[in-house]
C-alpha cells in the first residue's frame, strides 16, 4: 500500500509532515540553511539511521493507567524530557521567531535553550518565556568582555544554565549555504549585539566569515574554568562526542553534558549521537546529567535515548518546522506530538515513569542476527 502523505494544507500528524510543509513554504536560502548538514551529510543520515537500528524490547502486563513524563533538569521540574535545542536566527522561520518558540516551551512546561545567534534578545525572550525554564547557549568570543556581558545578561534575565557550545571553532561547511551566499536577511538583526561594535556585520559577511572574525580558535578547558569563575550558573557543555572529553568536562565541574554533533552541521562522518551516548554515560558515571540531541523526530527516538542514559532530549530542526508552520502553536504541536509519542512508547513498554526506562528496553538490531555472539 502507498504511504499516506498529507497535502500541504493538511494538519501535520508528525514531525516529518511539519518538515514537508516547511520545505514547500520557506524561501530556498532559509530552508537550505535550516536543513543542511556539513560536507556529504553522512552524519545527517546517520543521526536518523542509528535510531532505526535500535529495536525496542517492551515489557507487558504491568499497570499502565498512569504514565508520567515529568522529570527534572539540573533540579528544575519539567513536564517532559523533550526540550528545545538552541537554533540560530528563528525569525527567518516566522516573524515571532524566538518569542514564539520560548513561549511554546513555557506553555508545554519544558526547557527552552536560546542561541547566542538569535534574532530576539536575551531579555525579550525571558519576558515571553515568563516562568518557563530557559537556558542560554553561549559561544565564547575572542572578546572576553563581550562574552562576560552575555553571561551577566543571561543571569539577570533568569536563565538557569549556560549551555557552552564547544564544537564550533569555525562554521562547518554547508555547501548549499556557500552556493546560496547565505547571510542573515537585512530586515533581521543579531538581537544580542545591536548598537555595539558587532551590530549587523553578519548581514553583510555571512555566518561563516562572522565566526572566523569573532570566535576564538584558542578555547580550552581553562576557559570553561574561567566561565565557572565568573558565573554561579551551572554549565552544560554542548558538542561532546567522546568519553575522554566527557570525563574532562566532569573534572572541570560542568554539571551537564549535551551529547551532540550539532545536527551534523560541523564535522561530517562523526557518529550518530545515539551511538556516541552509551560510552559517555558510562564514563560520566553519574557525575553530571547527560542529554542528547540530533535526529530525534519521534517519541520512540526519545525513549531510546532515555533508555541509554540520557536525562532529556533536545529538538533542533523539528521546532523550526513547527515555527514555520504556525508560530507558537506549531512549536507547541511539535512538542506535544513527540511527548505524546513518548508517552505511548512508555505505555507499550510498561514503563510508567521516566526513571524506569533503562537499557533493557533497547537492543541493537545486530543482536537479532547473531544473539549468541553479543
Ligand atoms: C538552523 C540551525 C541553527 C543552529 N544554531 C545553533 C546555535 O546557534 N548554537 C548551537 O549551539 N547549536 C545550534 N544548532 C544545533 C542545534 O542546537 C542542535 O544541536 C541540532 O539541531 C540537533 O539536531 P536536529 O536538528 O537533528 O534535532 C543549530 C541547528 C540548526 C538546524
Ligand atoms: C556561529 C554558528 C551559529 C549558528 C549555528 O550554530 C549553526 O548554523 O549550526
Amino acid at each position: 500500500m502507498a504511504p499516506v502523505v498529507a497535502g500541504a494544507d493538511a494538519t501535520p500528524l508528525n514531525v516529518d509532515e511539519f518538515e514537508a510543509y516547511a520545505r514547500t513554504y520557506l524561501p530556498k536560502k532559509t530552508l537550505d540553511y535550516y536543513v543542511s548538514g556539513a560536507d556529504d551529510m553522512v552524519t545527517l543520515k546517520e543521526n536518523r539511521a542509528a535510531f532505526t537500528r535500535l529495536k525496542l524490547m517492551p515489557r507487558v502486563l504491568r499497570d499502565v493507567r498512569h504514565i508520567d513524563t515529568a522529570t527534572t533538569l539540573l533540579g528544575q521540574p519539567v513536564a517532559t524530557p523533550v526540550c528545545i535545542a538552541p537554533s540560530a536566527m528563528q525569525r527567518m522561520a516566522h516573524p515571532d521567531g524566538e518569542l514564539a518558540s520560548s513561549a511554546a516551551a513555557a506553555a508545554q512546561k519544558t526547557c527552552f535553550v536560546l542561541s547566542t545567534i538569535s534574532t530576539t534578545s536575551i531579555e525579550d525572550v525571558a519576558a515571553s518565556n515568563g516562568a518557563g525554564l530557559r537556558w542560554y547557549q553561549l559561544y565564547i568570543f575572542k572578546d572576553r568582555e563581550l562574552t562576560r556581558d552575555l553571561v551577566v545578561r543571561a543571569e539577570k534575565a533568569g536563565y538557569k544554565a549556560l549551555v557552552l557550545t564547544v564544537d564550533t571553532p569555525i562554521l562547518g561547511s554547508r555547501e548549499a549555504d556557500l552556493r546560496n551566499g547565505f547571510a542573515l536577511p537585512r530586515h533581521l538583526t543579531m538581537a544580542n549585539f545591536t548598537g555595539g561594535k558587532h551590530a549587523h556585520r553578519v548581514n553583510e559577511v555571512g555566518l561563516s566569515q562572522y565566526t572566523k572574525e569573532l570566535f576564538d580558535l584558542n578555547i580550552t578547558w581553562d576557559d570553561v574554568a574561567w566561565l565557572k569563575s565568573i558565573t554561579s550558573l551551572p554549565i552544560v557543555v554542548k558538542g561532546v562526542l567522546t568519553p575522554e572529553d566527557a570525563v574532562l568536562a566532569c573534572d572541570v565541574g560542568c554539571q551537564g553534558i549535551l551529547v551532540s554533533n550539532h545536527g551534523a552541521r560541523q564535522l561530517d562522518t562523526v557518529p550518530a549521537t545515539i551511538e556516541a551516548l552509551p560510552a559517555i554515560v558510562q564514563a560520566v558515571a553519574g557525575r553530571a546529567e547527560v542529554y542528547l540531541d540530533g535526529g530525534v523526530r519521534r517519541g520512540t527516538d526519545a525513549f531510546k535515548a532515555l533508555a541509554l542514559g540520557a536525562r532529556a532530549v533536545f529538538l533542533g530542526r523539528p521546532t523550526l518546522w513547527g515555527l514555520a508552520h504556525s508560530g507558537q502553536q506549531g512549536v507547541e504541536d511539535v512538542l506535544k506530538m513527540v511527548t505524546s509519542e513518548l508517552a505511548h512508547a512508555m505505555m507499550f513498554s510498561a514503563t510508567t515513569s521516566i526513571a524506569e526506562i533503562g537499557p533493557n528496553y533497547v537492543r541493537h538490531e545486530a543482536y537479532f542476527r547473531s544473539p549468541s555472539k553479543l
